[in-house]
């Protein structure tokens, strides 16, 4: 399986403060699943940060998709970023807009056709189950049903990588259940899938997973796994 993300000595430092991360070294590999764990302020959005293009690092080097991201000319930043889907630990949802204008953004974005956005943003609707909700406004959905309007706005595009910031830190656990499904369905379609959380009942419900752990802004990977990924256990 091809790399699709790679970081050799990745360091990060806000303004003159310590290093968030500090020699950060991973690979994953193309259309595996990888979880993202360690304590609060570990430095798990920093990385994912890193990872989405929000950020350039402060040392170290970044590969995404065979490309050097931290070198990478402004000008095709949007073109790389729209390969990656984000799933915000507060969603982002603009509150003006309906569900249904939410999802499609992205598509308005990259300058898509009117005539050739709705066939996709209502098959998202579905795929989330929110298919008569399409009206609502974010301010009147529920937590998990704006997580998953989040989460079709992030997928909606076809990106490669789906990025997702604490899930399941708002939702009850059906709801957890029920997205889980949702990345793992992506998963099955050869996206590859980074989901950075505390929920270790999570964690164990996808037994093909590998696990990276932040603590103190330096990831540990005690089973030599994210060097050497194994091939992704098909079903
Ligand atoms: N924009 C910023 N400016 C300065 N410091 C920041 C900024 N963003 C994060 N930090 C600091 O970096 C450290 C890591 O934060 P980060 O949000 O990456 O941790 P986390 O592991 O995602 O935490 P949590 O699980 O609570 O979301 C924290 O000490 C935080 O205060």
């Amino acid at each position: 399986m091809a790399n699709i993300v790679q970081f050799e000595n990745v360091g990060l430092r806000y303004g003159t403060g310590p290093e968030t991360l500090s020699d950060v070294s991973f690979t994953l590999a193309a259309g595996a699943f990888y979880f993202l764990t360690g304590a609060s302020g570990a430095g798990k959005t920093s990385l994912l940060k890193l990872l989405y293009l929000a950020r350039r690092p402060t040392r170290g080097v970044i590969r995404l998709f065979g490309e050097d991201a931290v070198t990478l000319p402004r000008k095709r930043l949007p073109g790389f970023r729209r390969r990656i889907g984000v799933v915000f630990q507060d969603f982002r949802l603009v509150p003006h807009l309906s569900a249904y204008d939410n999802i499609a953004l992205p598509l308005r974005i990259a300058g898509m056709p009117e005539s050739e956005i709705e066939a996709p943003v209502r098959e998202m609707l579905a795929w989330v189950g929110l298919t008569e909700r399409g009206r609502a406004k974010p301010p009147t959905l529920s937590g998990g049903e704006q997580q998953r309007i989040a989460i079709a706005r992030a997928v909606i595009g076809r990106p490669e990588i789906l990025v997702a910031d604490e899930p399941t830190g708002n939702v009850d656990p059906a709801m957890a259940e029920r997205l889980l499904h949702l990345f793992e369905s992506l998963n099955r379609l050869g996206t590859t899938i980074v989901v950075a959380t505390h929920d270790f009942h999570l964690i164990n419900r996808v037994g093909h997973a590998q696990m990276m752990r932040l603590d103190n802004g330096r990831i540990s990977d005690p089973t030599g796994l994210l060097r050497h990924p194994p091939r992704r256990v098909e079903e």
